[in-house]
């Protein structure tokens, strides 16, 4: 094949709300190109960490390449994107889309355009991608793919006659996707014989190789020996090898204008590689460096404090090699009176956080302690001075405090419109102001509000599913600050104020929360030897209190006589309690302890 000619190279991006079946797409458009022997087909093949299978989600975007063998007798390069469907990752969505012509936009044809459709859609079209629609899991007896066409018409404002209806699971219709990729998608532009301008999407560090990186050649082509440099980060190397993802990897002798592969930069420094960076020649560059990226801004702070303190420095390596193929993960060193040495740690949102935490579990074998999550708050001090606080504990002294911002999110809800009544309240009960309602179709209505972040971070969405029977859907993007009453809300253990259980909250839900939060605690907080007595207090004033009653915790005075098995089970349930149990003075805290905020029923 020439590779100085693009025309047979369609480089798309599988965009949705989560769930609605993009993995599952993939999967079968794998196997239908024969890129996976049917032998070795197993499902969700493009989400390589085990967390994405097991929750069967996808966090990252991957890319591989299939060839395909059109009806019209040629054989076409695909270059797929897989990306993410979830609200917190719709940056890596974005990153997937710099990098293509065009978009798969698949919807569940059971539950027609949902919030993150739209929000894809819209990332879609202003890449000005062409957009090929594809209406899933029509195998479902309660499919109703002629209305979902009408939405994709009416919310979207896509054409919907270039819809096309698929299975994911029987692989009907996917044949027809194939082709309607083949023409509806544009073949890419550029100039083989120009200097280089390649855009890197992704890179992972490999302790053989270093860093690799995935590209996209805008202009020029890579092979193996090139002399190449990254023009924002300045850093000079030579070409290791080049190659594509099928999925497993294969080397190329190049990569042409046009395709998306990965390039070995054998740089042994993690950090030198950055995300949105543009490559080139180094000795004959291009102009000008590729747009880039825009920076993925942390929403949610989380502390991470090391259950053995002993593990902090193996913490730290961690979030490094989590940050080469992750940029978006921000920390910084915090001590905590009752937790000791740990990170304040920056994510997209909970999900991120959640799994950020189990891979650091689970990948670098650390034992962690997640502290309630807080936003960055801008407080202005008496003085004229302006701090950022993430953490509770860095809140200055009351009397130097003039006045607190703190983010604000325009969120969108879409739901059917008996259910619109039940939003309303719940946003309402989380200082939500609704801004704006339109009816999308007789069965679906969008709603807007304007609503603090620190309010969506407090179970909001798990509310949002249980009020709607699961039925709304969530957007939401960072709007602006503004300046709210907010307050510290501390907690007392036998009088001792744990300063890892302290959060912020808005003055007139501080009563309700500490009282909900102490009720909570006394749950969570196994009975001691002693009496503990937990308290809620603002500033030096006690708000709330309960009392866990003491209790002598021997766990086998249930097993009469000799059942030896369950024994041993209780024995091995209780020291796997004690393991995220953290001394706090005299006092045994479980690891659920510091996240119960969020599980406060208001
Ligand atoms: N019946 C039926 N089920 C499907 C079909 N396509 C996907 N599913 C199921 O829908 C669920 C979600 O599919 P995924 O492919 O994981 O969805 P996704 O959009 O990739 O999800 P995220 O990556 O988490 O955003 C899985 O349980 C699939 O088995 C289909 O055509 N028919």
């Amino acid at each position: 094949m020439n590779t100085h000619d693009t025309s047979h190279i369609r480089n798309f991006s599988i965009v949705a709300h989560i769930d609605h079946g993009k993995s599952t797409i993939s999967d079968r458009i794998l196997e239908l190109t024969r890129t996976v022997d049917e032998r070795d087909m197993e499902s969700q093949l493009l989400d390589t960490m085990d967390i994405e299978r097991e929750r069967g989600i996808t966090i990252k975007s991957n890319a591989v390449r299939v060839m395909y063998d059109a009806d019209d007798g040629q054989t076409y390069q695909f270059n797929l994107i897989d990306t993410p469907g979830h609200v917190d990752f719709t940056y890596e969505v974005s990153r997937s889309l710099a990098a293509c012509e065009g978009a798969v936009l698949v919807v569940d044809s059971t539950q027609g355009v949902e919030a993150q459709t739209v929000s894809n859609a819209s990332l879609a079209m202003n890449a000005n991608l062409d957009i090929v629609p594809a209406i899933n899991k029509i195998d479902l007896p309660s499919a109703h793919p002629d209305e979902v066409k009408e939405e994709i018409e009416e919310d979207l404002a896509i054409p919907a006659d270039d819809a096309v209806c698929v299975s994911g699971k029987t692989g009907e219709g996917i044949h027809d996707l194939l082709e309607s990729i083949v023409f509806l998608i544009s073949p890419p532009a550029g100039n083989y014989d120009a200097p280089l301008k390649a855009l890197i999407l992704d890179s992972y560090f490999d302790e053989y190789r270093g860093v690799v990186a995935t590209v996209r050649v805008f202009d020029g082509h890579i092979s193996k020996g090139d002399d190449l440099l990254m023009m924002q980060g300045g850093e000079r190397f030579l070409v290791d090898g080049v190659g594509v993802k099928r999925p497993a990897e294969v080397l190329m002798d190049e990569l042409g204008v046009g395709e998306v592969g990965f390039v070995v930069t054998g740089l042994k420094d993690p950090e030198s590689v950055r995300v949105g960076d543009t490559l080139t020649y180094a000795e004959n560059p291009t102009d000008e460096p590729l747009p880039g990226y825009r920076e993925a801004k942390p929403m949610v702070y989380t502390g991470l404090f090391p259950v053995d303190n002993k593990e902090y420095e193996n913490l730290r390596d961690a979030l490094e090699k989590l940050h080469v193929n992750d940029p978006s993960l921000t920390w910084s060193p915090e001590t905590s009176v009752a937790l000791g040495f740990g990170f304040r740690v920056g994510f997209l949102g909970l999900l991120h956080m959640e799994v950020v935490k189990e891979r650091l579990e689970r990948e670098f074998n650390l034992d962690l302690i997640a502290t309630s999550p807080s936003v960055d708050y801008h407080v202005f001090k008496t003085n004229g001075e302006m701090v950022g606080v993430r953490s509770p504990q860095d809140l200055p002294d009351v009397t130097c405090i003039d006045h607190i911002e703190e983010p604000y999110l325009k969120a969108k809800i879409i739901c059917p419109p008996e259910y619109t009544g039940a939003v309303m309240q719940l946003a309402i009960e989380h200082r939500g102001v609704t801004t704006d309602m339109i009816h999308l179709t007789q069965k679906s209505v969008e709603l807007h509000f304007d609503m603090p972040l620190a309010e969506l971070i407090l179970d909001f969405f798990d509310q949002l599913k249980s009020r709607t029977k699961g039925y709304a859907s969530l957007d939401y993007e960072f709007s602006e600050y503004r300046t709210s009453e907010l307050v510290k809300l501390d907690i007392l253990l036998s009088g001792d104020e744990v300063d890892a259980l302290s959060f912020i909250v808005h003055k007139d839900k501080a009563y309700t929360l500490a009282r909900g939060l102490c009720d909570k605690l006394k749950e969570i907080i196994p009975r001691q030897q002693f009496e503990v007595p937990i308290q809620g207090a603002i500033g030096n004033k006690i708000i709330a209190r309960s009392t866990v009653k003491a209790m002598r915790k021997d766990v086998l005075a249930k097993c009469y006589g000799g059942d030896i098995s369950r024994k041993r089970k209780l024995l091995e349930k209780q020291k796997e309690g004690k393991k995220r149990m953290k001394a706090i003075g005299s006092v045994d805290v479980p690891q659920e302890a510091f996240m119960a905020i969020l599980k406060v029923d208001e």
